[in-house]
């Protein structure tokens, strides 16, 4: 578990515990089901939130991910601050109300849940950022759009940044692959837009990420005009730098790129707090997380709007 001084984050169990509280505390917005199991054979789970929340409705779909990378812990703290807003919210602020009652809101706080316990299962900070497989893989370059194409990842196995031996080899990605594939109804993609939420450097990104080149294959100058335009509103709103995500660094095999390319999901990354630093950016006190978590809650409006515009 975490030290006592950051007690405050979330472990599995109890962000687990999180998710069950809030789908019996607001039973009617808010449901929880599994989107597969990990390496290890923990449940991977995904709350909805939405009115009528039991109905699949023909309402524009948003979704959610964090903790692709286990000592990113922030990360799982944003996704439990958009659940506690969207359903504690929904009595007290109309335009919540709005949301939960036109979009389907699908959030997953932990899609690596084996590494996130592992990161604070010793006596201090492990430092650790890919999954729990024998060969552990770095979830964010085992995604099969572009795989491994680009120098954008490491077939060393021993790499932090190691991409897997195939596309989707991680029981992890392949569970929010066949999640966000179900979502597929009638021929269409019932979800708009989506952020993956990373630590650290304060960044809002968007693909693709294994390519410089602005445009490319599947990725029209307009459609990253669009791109832009809502990552540099998003970014005005939290004062983190808006940029295409290979600006940062070439990567492939990422979320964005496939949930983009494959299913035309407007797909952003957002690295949180800090700006900068080591090790230690990957570890900040818990006494941040509520300014943290809320300094996105505008740009998760911002994408909730722009995904039924
Ligand atoms: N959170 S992080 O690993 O330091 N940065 C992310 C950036 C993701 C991206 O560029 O799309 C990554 O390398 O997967
Ligand atoms: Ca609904
Ligand atoms: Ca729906
Ligand atoms: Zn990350």
């Amino acid at each position: 578990g975490f030290p006592p001084q950051d007690r405050d984050y979330h472990t599995y169990t109890e962000t687990v515990a999180e998710l069950d509280k809030a789908a019996a505390e607001h039973a009617d917005l808010a449901r929880k089901s599994s989107v597969g199991s990990s390496a290890e054979g923990r449940d991977i789970p995904v709350l909805k939130i939405s009115d009528n929340v039991t109905e699949d409705e023909n309402e524009p779909e948003v979704l959610f991910t964090c903790n692709q990378h286990a000592r990113e812990h922030l990360t799982t703290e944003m996704c439990l601050h958009i659940v506690q807003r969207y359903t504690d919210g929904y009595s007290t602020d109309p335009a919540i109300a709005e949301m939960v009652d036109t979009r389907e809101i699908w959030v997953v706080p932990m899609v690596n849940p084996d590494g996130s316990v592992y990161d604070v299962a010793g006596f201090g900070y492990r430092g650790w950022r890919r999954n729990r497989e024998s060969t552990p893989t770095d979830l964010n370059r085992n995604w099969g759009y572009q795989w491994g194409c680009c120098g954008g990842s490491s077939g060393d196995p021993n790499a932090s940044t190691y991409r897997g031996p195939a596309p989707f080899s991680a029981p992890e990605t392949s569970a929010i692959r066949d999640f966000t594939d179900s979502r597929v109804i009638g021929g269409e993609q019932q979800i708009e837009a989506h952020i993956d939420f990373h630590t650290f450097s304060e960044l809002v990104l968007w693909p693709y990420g294994y390519t410089e080149n602005n445009t490319a294959p599947g990725m029209t100058q307009q459609q990253y005009d669009r791109f832009a335009r809502i990552g540099r509103a998003m970014a005005a709103s939290n004062g983190y730098t808006p940029q295409q995500s290979s600006d940062l660094y070439v990567t492939d095999g990422s979320i964005n790129d496939w949930m983009w390319a494959e299913h035309g999901i407007l797909s952003f990354t957002f690295e949180m707090y800090p700006g900068s630093g080591g090790i230690e950016g990957f570890y900040p006190p818990d006494e941040v997380i509520d300014r943290e978590t809320a300094r996105n809650d505008e740009a998760v409006s911002i994408l909730l709007r722009e995904a039924g515009a």
